[in-house]
């Protein structure tokens, strides 16, 4: 025996409104958008017209469509899920909005009842009512002109939905862009012509307009294989990345949604859209688009235009470009990532962080040949005041991206040399002291040593500039690692710092330097200290004061060293003046 689903119209009504489309609001989009498919279907969309009309008591909707016969009504608009709008496979006719065969139940969500008046050129008209239970009827309509006449009668507290200020607001959403007249309430709500058609001054103002900024520049935007056009604005101000832009997507100029994502590559976040394709598919809910192939060459090819315009700025206007990469160079710099045309034009026009001001990498590698880098703000900030006295030149690559932007630019581009400045490379810059100097301060370096010994660091004397930096605590990335990874070890439980322990003995690490610059005036007074004890509070304090200059992590051995040696240089300060003070006090009594 063979039987046939029932549907229960009530549990779809409920599925479309609840979980389906977003708003009841959408039920001016599928009326409209059915009339826009019957007007299609007669060839003379030129001469289509709809006109909506609003009262306190029903809406209609009337266009001059193909309209239907009476065997189509029972066929069609009795029949959920049937529509006219596919071919004998079954698959959507390339020149229809609808597909699915289910938009005119959205009335629905609105309405209890639904008329339908409707005529075939050369057949006589129809009257079909449909009912929010299920049930419909098919009576003999009065004369009329070919076309269909959609009445909806609205549903007790919908009525607001139905108002005339309402249904103008959505008819202007949706259908502004429309080929054909629509009009509400003898008020035409169809522009008649598109933005991307009417030249750069209206793209200009209509970004203003719907978007609300007057964008830095406008790109037109044609993909002929997803028939689309439209227009990128860049952004005049800088967005956070992560914020995902959406873009106003119309298919076959009916507006879609007015934020769509995934119309761009993420690195595009600078830049917002408005587009119409004829090819690209809506999800059911026609408010997103449907995730294809179709949909990934699109956006490859959006990415395309929008980084020919970049490479059109650089080339034609730099000054506009650097004003461009000032406000959105997250992007282009996250961009210049994975292309090699992007790490072109940071490389040539994005100023950097140098100890020699800011320049762009090209500027650099132009006057030192290599770009040697700092790979954090700390690390740049410890050494660009002494690489710069060495004639070092050093790139902050402490920023976002900029120490992959560098270290891409020498993989890709063989003549681009890249090094990673190690700290104590500097060192071995520094000049060394004559013998006899030597030779003078073995006695205070001996001294200084011995107290430096338990926190791990080796104490060195260079003479090197500027002459003001007493002193610097260089660590090179290997010791700085075996710090981090002993904290860990003296944290971790008995089982997981037995690994360490192991792990540890591989790799035995080099001491961090205090290097004591001989040529500062301070210092020299120090190494001739003749007070073992006083010189070496001395030393300690320098340790602590590059500890901090340096941003180095002050362990707690280093903190206690900071306290006692700062408590023992103040004891040797002030005893003298208390016990002034109290031999002043007796002389009083
Ligand atoms: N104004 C109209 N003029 C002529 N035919 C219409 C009209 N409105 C609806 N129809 C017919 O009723 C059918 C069902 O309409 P419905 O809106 O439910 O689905 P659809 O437009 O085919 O697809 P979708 O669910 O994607 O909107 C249509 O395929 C069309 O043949």
């Amino acid at each position: 025996m063979s039987n046939t689903f029932q549907v229960d119209l009530r549990g779809i009504v409920d599925l479309l409104s609840h979980h389906l489309y977003a708003s009841p609001r959408v039920y001016v989009r599928e009326l409209l958008q059915n009339a826009v498919d019957a007007i299609t279907a007669t060839d003379l969309a030129e001469k289509g017209q709809i006109r909506i009309t609003t009262g306190s008591d029903e809406l209609r909707i009337t266009d001059n469509g193909i309209g239907l016969t009476e065997a189509q009504v029972h066929e069609l608009l009795a029949t959920i899920g049937r529509s006219s709008k596919r071919d004998e496979l079954g698959f959507a006719r390339h020149e229809f909005l609808g597909q699915f065969g289910i938009g005119l139940l959205s009335c629905f969500l609105v309405a209890d009842e639904i008329r339908v008046h409707t005529r075939r050129a050369g057949a006589e008209p129809v009257v079909w009512v449909g009912y929010s239970d299920g049930r419909y009827e098919v009576r003999p309509g009065k004369e009329r002109e070919p076309g269909t006449t959609v009445t909806l009668l609205p549903r007790r507290g919908a009525e607001h939905l139905l108002s005339g200020t309402t249904v103008r607001e959505l008819a202007e959403l949706y259908g502004s862009m429309l080929p054909v007249s629509v009009e509400v309430d003898d008020q035409r709500v169809t522009a008649g012509e598109v933005p991307w058609e009417s030249g750069r001054a209206a793209l200009f103002s209509y970004a203003e307009k719907v978007f609300g900024f007057v964008p830095f520049d406008v790109v037109e935007l044609d993909v002929p294989e997803a028939g689309l056009k439209g227009a990128a604005f860049v952004l005049p101000t800088p967005v956070n990345p992560a914020t995902r832009g959406g873009h106003r997507v119309y298919l076959k100029r009916m507006l879609l949604a007015e934020n769509v994502e995934g119309l761009l590559p993420e690195w595009a976040f600078f830049a917002r859209c408005v587009v119409d394709s004829t090819e690209l598919r809506p999800t059911a809910s026609r408010e997103s688009l449907y995730d294809d192939g179709l949909l990934n060459a699109a956006r490859d090819a959006i990415a395309d235009q929008l980084r020919g315009w970049l490479v059109r700025l650089a080339a034609t206007d730099p000054r506009r470009l650097t004003r461009f990469l000032d406000v959105h160079h997250l992007g282009v710099k996250a961009l210049a990532l994975h292309d090699d045309e992007m790490l072109r034009i940071v490389e040539q026009w994005y100023p950097i962080e140098t100890n020699m001001g800011q320049v762009t990498l090209a500027e650099f590698r132009e006057r030192h040949g290599i770009i040697r880098y700092a790979s954090t703000a700390d690390e740049f900030r410890q050494l660009a005041a002494v690489a710069a006295a060495q004639d070092v030149g050093l790139v902050n690559g402490g920023y976002v991206y900029d120490t992959e932007i560098i270290e891409r630019l020498a993989t890709v581009d063989p003549e681009v040399r890249a090094e990673r400045l190690e700290p104590t490379d500097l060192a071995t810059r520094f000049t060394g002291l004559d013998a006899e100097t030597e030779l003078a301060l073995r006695p205070f370096l001996a001294i200084a040593q011995r107290r430096l010994d338990r926190l791990g660091c080796e104490v060195v004397i260079r003479a090197f500039d500027p002459v003001t930096l007493p002193a610097l605590y260089l660590v090179s990335r290997a010791a700085a690692f075996h710090d981090q990874f002993t904290a860990t070890r003296d944290k971790s439980d008995d089982l997981w710092s037995g690994v360490l322990d192991a792990l540890a003995s591989v790799a035995p690490p080099e001491r961090p330097q205090l290097v004591l610059n001989h040529r500062n005036p301070l210092v020299r007074r120090v190494v001739g200290i003749a007070d073992p004890e006083l010189a070496g509070l001395a030393v300690e304090s320098l340790y602590g004061q590059s500890l901090m200059l340096g941003h180095h992590p002050i362990r707690p051995a280093d903190a206690a060293l900071l306290t006692t040696s700062f408590v023992g240089l103040l004891d040797r300060a002030v005893p003298a003046i208390v016990a002034e003070e109290n031999s002043v006090a007796e002389e009083d009594r």
